[in-house]
């Protein structure tokens, strides 16, 4: 077996994000490795070989190295004492040490990489976080390094338990261990969800022009000289600052001024400058104003390099800070950087299992069934919070059980069961690495399809299949079915999470799910056809968007208007496409369920594929026909773009869309005040958008009037 492992430099701190704001960058450090199938007398069962930066000083020695330090520290977290098999190491490395360009954060997060590669651990990038900062102990760079592009950062505040575990380093390298060079004890693994980041936009004129002093600064050194209290005022500055440098690095076009400002510091930088000759001068020796194409400038990381974000004239702000510092008789060297957005990345060379040598086993194939066991542990509470009376969701088990009579059912209700999935609007959520929501339309496109016949949801299942399991985005898919559970009052009793190598495309998913509900015996099965006649009135409750359904259609219209989910909404200034597109689908549970108690709904039809047209005669008996006008609502913004974008007629809008109706009802006359209260009551937003009209053979069941109101 060989692989690359490719991890980005970072810039951390960007001026007043100290251990907060990290940004990973175009320079790489390159793990080459090859796993033999021998084991050997090598230390460790592992060589070491090195090119590039550090070559002198940065040791062979598999038991000194930092980067298989770091792999030996994780694999032992996991009953391996060495490498598993003799494995070959060449580090190719450009990142200069000791410079404030996160060599260290590169290091150690390529050595937890390389050990869950080697040890087939299967651990998420989450977990993998966890390892990096029982090392390097400030997330920006490593979270940068990890997840690539321009991140915020937090620790939690861990256990006081936590904190007294000897094995934790808080150092800023991994420290010699303690007891010599094998304690002969393998470390407990780190407490969980130790650090968190959240990717910021990056505006995409920004480059980084990096000024490389040629002398070295180590981290901690550099830590040392940091005050251990500041004053109010100082953390004030510093705390407006870093609430608006993420707005202003994300805007298109970048405001310089404003980014200028923004990366002002009194919290590390100040007290760095005798580490650094010349630095307050140099820092304030350039604006926007004396060279335009300059953003900011800000020490990177602990130093001594400096960053200066540009649009342009980047050789021309490099001389210039070039000649500032040898000034101070300090030669430079620059380069110019643009952020690394992918992060830490693991390359197959060959592929795995195709080596004779190389035993084959089920990770080998693709599936990893320690990534499986990782996603249960990760998802328990969050299923573990839609128990409900009957059913504590506890999984586990082979199946998911419910007690009726514990659900409140004392004599045998009426079994109600509805699939459903979510279509393509996962590809929105697969352009914009947001997975939590997709799972609240998932549950509501089946328990809104419950709820039209009277049921009360009871039970979900869900399942969620892709080619190569991603912890993280499996746990934020489950969290978001877990949300939709919770607000229908139903329990996730069960599910099925199936990694099939080959068969999606890589970092795609597809998730199906089930509702199970009940009516109680004496109550009616909806719709009541038999007691629906001419006149009565239909009620429409407002949608949140398109819901879960048309999106093949959607997503072809924004392709054809060349803009991406990124770019900014055009129906909606203040978000992206994405984000709008992702609007989770309305769940109507409780409140028609308070409504179908209170008796005054007949029928109900919940509008998915097929839009008005298709769903709203679904509920009816066929002697009558809906007329539904269209001027009786408002049509949401999403749906005027998309409409007008993709020149989309009126027939074909109400037959695709819900046009902003997600739940149409059908209402005795004299029950409708009474029907809006319960309804408006519960949150909703009605409106009388018709009536039932009879019918013949050969009429449509479903009449649309006034359409033109939607030209
Ligand atoms: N590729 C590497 N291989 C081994 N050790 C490394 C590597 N990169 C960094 N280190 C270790 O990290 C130290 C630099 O870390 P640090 O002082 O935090 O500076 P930086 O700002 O470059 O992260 C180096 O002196 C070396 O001990
Ligand atoms: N927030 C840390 C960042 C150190 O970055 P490095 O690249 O110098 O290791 C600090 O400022 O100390």
């Amino acid at each position: 077996m060989s692989f690359t492992i490719r991890t980005p430099c970072s810039s951390a701190n960007l001026g007043p994000g100290f251990d907060v704001f990290g940004l990973a960058l175009s320079l790489y450090l390159e793990l080459q490795v090859s796993v033999s199938n021998s084991s050997s007398t090598l230390p460790l069962n592992c060589r070491i070989t090195y090119e590039g930066e550090g070559a002198e000083d940065v040791s062979l020695d598999p038991e000194v190295n930092l980067i298989t330090r770091v792999a030996v520290y994780v694999l032992r977290c996991h009953k391996k004492r060495s490498f598993p098999s003799e494995t070959h190491v060449h580090i190719v490395n450009p990142i200069p040490l000791g410079r404030g360009l996160g060599s260290s954060g590169a290091a150690v997060v390529a050595g937890v990489a390389l050990a869950n590669e080697v040890g087939q651990l299967g651990l998420s990038r989450a977990r993998m976080l966890d390892y990096c900062l029982m090392v390097e102990r400030h997330p920006d760079n490593v979270a940068a390094a990890l997840y690539g592009g321009f991140v915020g950062t937090y620790l939690r505040e861990l256990e006081p338990a936590d904190v007294e575990r000897l094995e934790i380093p808080l150092a800023e390298v991994l420290p010699t261990p303690a007891g010599g060079k094998d304690t002969g004890l393998d470390p407990p693994q780190p407490p969980l969800d130790i650090g968190h980041y959240h990717k910021f936009k990056w505006a995409p004129e920004i480059k980084c022009v990096a000024i490389i002093p040629q002398f070295e600064v180590p981290t901690a050194k550099a830590r040392d000289v940091l005050p251990k209290e500041y004053s109010a005022a100082d953390v004030r500055f510093n705390q407006q600052r870093t609430a608006l440098l993420p707005t202003a690095l994300g805007e298109s076009p970048p405001d310089p001024e404003f980014i200028y400002l923004a990366m002002q510091d009194r919290v590390h930088q100040p007290y760095r400058k005798g580490l650094i000759p010349g630095l307050t001068e140099i820092l304030q020796s350039v604006t926007p104003k004396s060279h335009p194409g300059l953003l900011g400038i800000c020490l990177s990381g602990a130093g001594p390099t400096i960053l200066a974000l540009a649009t342009s004239n980047f050789e021309a702000i490099a001389e210039y800070l070039i000649a500032q510092f040898e000034k101070e008789n300090i030669k430079c060297i620059w380069k110019l950087l643009e952020p690394a957005h992918d992060g830490t990345t693991v390359t197959q060379s060959t592929a795995p299992g195709n080596n004779p040598a190389v035993p084959l086993t089920y990770a080998s194939a693709g599936v990893s069934i320690d990534a499986g066991n990782s996603l249960v542990q990760r998802i328990k509470p969050l299923v573990a919070a839609t128990a409900r009376p009957g059913a504590d969701a506890s999984i586990g088990g082979f199946g998911g059980t419910l007690d009726l009579s514990r659900a409140g059912y004392s004599s045998l209700p009426n079994l109600v069961g509805a699939i459903d999935g979510i279509g393509t609007k996962v590809k929105i959520a697969f352009a914009m690495d947001k997975h939590d929501t997709v799972g609240i339309d998932l549950v509501a496109m089946n328990v809104n399809d419950l709820v039209v016949q009277g049921a009360e949801p009871l039970m979900f299942l869900d399942y969620y299949a892709c080619s190569r399991l991603n912890v993280d985005t499996a746990t934020a898919f489950v969290k978001g079915v877990a949300e939709g559970c919770k607000e229908s009052n139903c329990a996730l009793v069960g599910g099925e999470t199936a990694e099939m190598p080959g068969l999606y495309s890589e970092g795609e998913y597809d998730a199906g799910g089930c509702a199970i509900g009940a009516i109680a015996k004496n109550n009616p099965i909806l719709p009541d056809t038999g007691s629906m006649s001419e006149g009565d009135v239909l009620i429409g409750l407002a949608s949140s968007g398109a819901h879960s359904n048309g999106f093949s259609l959607i997503r072809k219209i924004i392709d054809n208007a060349k803009l991406g989910y990124q770019d900014d909404a055009p129906w909606d200034r203040g978000t992206t496409i994405g984000d709008s597109l992702l609007t989770p689908t309305r769940i109507y549970v409780k409140s028609l369920l308070q409504a179908v108690q209170r008796g005054v709904l007949k029928g109900m039809a919940h509008i998915t594929g097929g839009g008005l047209t298709e769903n709203i005669p679904r509920m009816l008996p066929k002697h009558l026909a809906a007329e539904v006008d269209a001027s009786t609502y408002p049509v949401p913004e999403v749906f005027k773009w998309l409409k007008k974008a993709g020149d989309i007629d009126e027939e074909e809008f109400a037959r695709v869309w819900n046009t902003g109706l997600g739940m149409v009802c059908v209402v005795a006359p004299e029950k409708v005040k009474e029907a809006r209260e319960v309804l408006e009551g519960e949150g909703e937003v009605v409106y009388e958008v018709g009536r039932l009209i009879n019918r013949n053979d050969e009429a449509e069941s479903c009449v649309m009037k006034n359409m033109e109101v939607w030209r």
